[in-house]
């Protein structure tokens, strides 16, 4: 799953992005890195091959915290994307929270109780399957950009990786409007050393070793939801 990232995204922006590089670099003082994020992911996975639902939030929160470091210009994804964890997290605080253990008793806890919403978003705002569909789809951005960055030259630049694997991915399902605040924000990215020193994960190569290792899981919870939402034909809930 290599993406191209020769393209090139118009010019400016400079004095921008090197404020959010210096912003960037300063906020890592908040301890995060992105390891515990990877850990999380990794520890979604069961022997049994469901994915368990706490250290999924747990990887988006870390995400999520990452996104936010990097400038209020991304806010307006960080709130949509938090908007979906907090339905989730707030099943798993509720008396129902071991329907909610994993992404499969949800699936099937959802399904036989009429919660999904399958023909019409408003019968089901808050419906949990349609909250991690939403997730799900940027999972897979994330899988794109973390294999973009981790196998482009040094002199690649951030944007144009996330431009192209928002483009294959999320993009599909974003209306204009959206998809153009979205490719604006990403100019506002930092350069690609930057980016990977940001993760905390030591030297811009260490960083890279790290997600070799370290992606494959993420790409085995995308399988598994992938293929669960497949079987139950839940890929396009409105
Ligand atoms: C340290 C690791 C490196 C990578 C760090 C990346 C951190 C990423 C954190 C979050 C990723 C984005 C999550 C976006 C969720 C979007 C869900 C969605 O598609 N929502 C739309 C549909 O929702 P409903 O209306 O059906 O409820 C919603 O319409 C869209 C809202 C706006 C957000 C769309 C922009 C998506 C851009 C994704 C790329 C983020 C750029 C991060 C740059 C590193």
């Amino acid at each position: 799953m290599v993406i191209g990232w020769r393209g090139g995204v118009g010019g400016g922006g400079k004095r921008r992005v090197r404020v959010l590089r210096g912003k960037a670099m300063a906020e890592r003082q908040d301890g995060f890195c992105l390891r515990e994020v990877l850990a999380a992911f990794r520890a979604c996975l069961t022997a049994e091959q469901t994915v368990l639902m706490d250290p999924y939030l747990r990887g988006w929160n870390g995400l999520i915290r990452f996104l936010n470091s990097l400038g209020t210009i991304f806010s307006f994804v960080s709130k949509d994307a938090v908007t979906k964890i907090q339905i989730m997290e707030k099943y798993r605080s509720s008396d129902q929270r071991e329907r909610y253990e994993t992404l499969q008793s949800m699936v099937e806890y959802e399904l036989a109780n009429g919660l999904v919403g399958l023909k019409n978003q408003g019968e089901c705002p808050e419906s949990g399957c349609r909250a991690i569909l939403r997730l799900h789809r940027a999972l897979h951005w994330l899988q794109m950009f973390l294999e973009g960055l981790r196998t482009s030259q040094e002199d690649s630049k951030t944007s144009v990786i996330c431009t192209n694997s928002y483009n294959a991915s999320l993009a599909n399902y974003h209306p204009w409007v959206i998809r153009k605040a979205a490719t604006l924000a990403f100019r506002a990215l930092p350069t690609r050393n930057a980016f990977l020193e940001n993760m905390n994960l030591g030297t811009p190569e260490e960083a890279v070793d790290m997600l070799g290792e370290a992606l494959p899981y993420v790409c085995k919870v995308y399988e598994i939801t992938e293929e669960l939402y497949a079987k139950h034909k839940m890929l396009d809930l409105p």
